[in-house]
């Protein structure tokens, strides 16, 4: 059977005085995300789409949030690691799709450029990528806006030799 499937979930809570970084773009909001990265939470919770197909850990495996080498990281950078790394093990990377579960701000103006890049950090095409919100009407912690959360599935087809 040559076709893996992954599933990433992550969150970080929102913090004055963050940028909010999603997908690689810098949205204008008066909170951003809190991590020991960029808390680009898109991105990571695709990045543990792949790395859950590959049946290869967890971002936090590959990066430890106690490393001072990823204080501020940026994620797309992470992001592309990871590709690179399920690719090394063997797998090409066919389809991905996410969801961001954020009250505000308002998310689709930025879908497109969240797209384009995610597949330039994971070397696809935008046709491979999905990115989509959805508030979750005042409910849990992101409806009372105190952070955002964001799953993703991932399609990894094995190399055969
Ligand atoms: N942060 C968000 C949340 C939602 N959207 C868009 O609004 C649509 C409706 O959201 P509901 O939660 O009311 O279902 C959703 O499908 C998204 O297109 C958004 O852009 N940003
Ligand atoms: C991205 C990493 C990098 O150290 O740190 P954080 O920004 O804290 O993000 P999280 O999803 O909590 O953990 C994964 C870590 O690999």
């Amino acid at each position: 059977m040559n076709m893996r499937v992954g599933l990433g979930f992550d969150v970080h809570a929102f913090a004055q005085g963050r940028k909010l970084i999603l997908g690689g773009v810098d949205i204008p909001h008066h909170q951003g995300l809190l991590g020991h990265s960029d808390a680009d939470v898109l991105a990571h919770a695709i990045s543990d789409a792949l790395l859950g197909a590959a049946r290869a850990g967890d971002i936090g495996k590959l990066f430890p949030d106690t490393d001072p080498a990823y204080a501020g990281a940026d994620s797309m950078v992470l992001l592309s690691c990871v590709a690179n790394h399920v690719r090394e093990l063997g797998f090409d990377i066919v389809d991905v799709d996410s969801v961001i579960s954020a009250q505000a701000p308002k998310l689709s103006p930025f879908r497109d450029q969240m797209r384009e890049n995610l597949a330039h950090a994971m070397g696809i095409d935008v046709d491979q990528v999905g990115v989509k919100a959805t508030t979750t009407e005042h409910l849990g912690f992101e409806g009372r806006e105190e952070g955002i959360s964001a799953q993703a599935v991932a399609l990894l087809l094995k190399r055969c030799c």
